[in-house]
């Protein structure tokens, strides 16, 4: 295992250690959150009586196979704890997310959280965020508007593929991944890009009083 998987997995290893029994939990999606599920997957064979909604279907399908119990909003309101990754972790604790094209259900899921933890390593943890492209969920139908308003607003859009066709996420949209440059302000620009109709959700997931568990190569561990 390269040092960056052992740091992935050392930081969702440490996340998992907070989920206590009769918890509803938060599963996120990523290779990050991997390793948090893998060993939350492992408690449960050892008798952990917890539940969990999952922020994505690949996340639901690597829970279920290790036989962690799903529960959904139909069944409970809120969730005590949520474990996810992040892109990009600034050092005022904003965070980009989507990456993985998830980031509408990991952010319904965040904020229905009583706890939010981030778990990261260290390339993640920076002093201000923009240099990663901000992933916005997109509806399907005039993206190319959304592409050109984008463009207004000094962002230079991508509209994300899969094998030469549209990336579809797990709700049936699109994804743009727009660069700012260096974002100065976070909310200004979440506010900004929220009003245009088209856009689902941004990736930014702002003053959620995250703990951020950033894992380094050196494999030490910080809680921030
Ligand atoms: O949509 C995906 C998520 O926001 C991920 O949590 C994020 O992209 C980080 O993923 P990874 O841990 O694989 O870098």
């Amino acid at each position: 295992m390269d040092a960056i998987t052992t740091a992935k997995k050392a930081a969702g290893e440490k996340a998992a250690s907070l989920v206590h029994p009769g918890m509803l939990v938060g599963l996120g999606t990523g290779s990050t959150a991997y390793w948090a599920i893998k060993k939350i997957g492992e408690m449960v064979k050892e008798g952990l009586n917890i539940q969990a909604v999952a922020t994505s279907l690949a996340s639901e399908k690597q829970a279920r196979e290790l036989g962690i119990p799903i529960t959904s909003f139909s069944e409970i309101q809120q969730l005590d704890i949520d474990i996810d990754g992040a892109d990009e972790v600034s050092e005022d604790l904003q965070i980009i997310k989507g990456g993985g094209g998830s980031l509408l259900r990991e952010k319904i899921v965040a904020l229905a959280s009583r706890k939010r933890i981030i778990v990261a390593d260290e390339r993640k943890y920076v002093k201000t965020l923009g240099k990663f492209p901000l992933p916005l969920e997109i509806v399907p139908f005039g993206w190319e508007l959304v592409f050109k308003t984008l463009q207004t607003l000094q962002g230079v859009p991508t509209l994300r593929t899969k094998d030469d066709q549209p990336y579809i996420t797990d709700n049936g949209n699109y994804i743009i991944d727009c660069s700012f440059g260096v974002i100065k302000d976070p909310v200004q620009l979440h506010q900004q890009l929220k009003m245009i109709t088209g856009i689902v959700e941004t990736g930014l997931f702002l003053n959620l009083q995250p703990t951020v568990i950033i894992a380094y190569e050196n494999g030490e561990i910080k809680a921030i």
